[in-house]
């Protein structure tokens, strides 16, 4: 049987502070886990979508407690080895008191950078509804990785996937000269564009969504998505065009995250074939409930939990 979707990418253990404020200033952590691919993948398992996680780690108490972690979420991980010789990634939070913060990588030599087109997971690709990729896995070896990355989308499209896009543009990992060029490289193979909007105007020189479908229009994607943090969610598809205002959280604890789940509630959307509105209204009631949790993917809701964050279901407290 066909899994609804497939991702590729890194993971890392991420190391969230105890306090808020300047993380050199932070000297106790939580070890959790998170990256981009690795948080969709669980967004999209917590949903109930047969999911498939395509990566490598290194072969260490870190890689096996994320391959644990994923496969306890309910991902197929046939398609994450743990090597030797490599350590797994790892990266450092700094959260301010609003939630927003910065991220510090130490994810130079990621294990992924084994990951090549000949060791590429075919007949998982080749047996997807989805796949999803993003410019994080880009960026960390863009000379290997856009490539693969585009293999990797011509055997899930020829097989009848569509391919969702997020750009995350990672400056930490490369300019926004080398963004552009290599993701700009990417749009051809994608059928959904999933981005936030600095991200859109980086890559096309244009904010507004019906120049941003004008600019796509050569490359044949046919769903935009635009992300707008607090604003919720605009989008575009054979013209018509929606928004969605953002669905206010209790309270914003930490905004990492919220993107992939997004994403997460989007190719739900796609793969049920629902409207526009339905989807963006769902995915940002997703956005809103990664952002009121501590984590970069600890938020991910599960279906009822959506449900219930948009007053469709019941809230039982006991
Ligand atoms: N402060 C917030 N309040 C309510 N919803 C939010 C908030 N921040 C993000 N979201 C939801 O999550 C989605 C993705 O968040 P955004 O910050 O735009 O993405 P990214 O994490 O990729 O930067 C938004 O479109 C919105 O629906
Ligand atoms: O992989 C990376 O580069 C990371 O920084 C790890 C984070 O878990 C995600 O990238 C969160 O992504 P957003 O949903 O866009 O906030």
């Amino acid at each position: 049987m066909k899994k609804d979707v497939v991702t590729i990418g890194d993971a890392m253990i991420t190391f969230d502070p105890s306090h808020h404020g300047p993380m050199r200033y932070a000297s106790t952590f939580e070890r959790k886990a998170g990256g981009a691919e690795f948080n969709f993948a669980i967004g999209c398992a917590r949903l109930g979508l047969q999911t498939a996680w395509i990566s490598r780690l290194g072969n260490d108490e870190f890689g096996k407690y994320i391959r644990n972690f994923a496969r306890g979420e309910g991902i197929d991980v046939s398609g994450v080895q743990l090597l030797d010789h490599y350590s797994t990634s790892i990266n450092f939070k700094e959260i301010r008191e609003d939630g927003s913060g910065k991220t510090f990588y130490y994810r130079h030599h990621s294990p992924t950078e084994a990951l090549t087109e000949t060791t590429l997971d075919e007949l998982t690709l080749r047996n997807c509804k989805l796949l999803h990729i993003t410019g994080v896995f880009a960026a960390i070896n863009p000379d290997k990785n856009i490539p693969l990355l585009k293999r990797a989308a011509t055997i899930a499209k020829d097989n009848g996937a569509m391919i969702t896009f997020d750009p995350n543009i990672r400056l930490k990992l490369w300019s926004s000269e080398e963004a552009k060029r290599g993701l700009t490289e990417l749009l051809p193979y994608v059928d959904v564009l999933l981005t936030g909007e600095d991200e859109a105007e980086l890559l096309f020189d244009v904010h507004d969504l019906s120049q941003i479908a004008q600019a796509c229009q050569k490359y044949d994607i046919s769903t935009i998505a635009i992300k707008k943090g607090e604003n919720g969610a605009s989008a575009i598809r054979n013209g018509e065009l929606v928004h969605s205002s953002a669905i206010p959280p209790k309270k914003v604890v930490d905004t990492v995250g919220a993107g992939d789940g997004f994403d997460a509630g989007f190719a739900y959307g796609l793969l049920n074939g629902w409207t526009l509105e339905r989807t963006l209204k769902f995915s940002n009631a997703i956005g809103s409930l990664v952002v009121s949790v501590y984590g970069d993917n600890e938020g991910l809701p599960e279906l009822g939990e959506v449900l219930t964050k948009l007053g469709e279901r019941d809230f039982i407290e006991r």
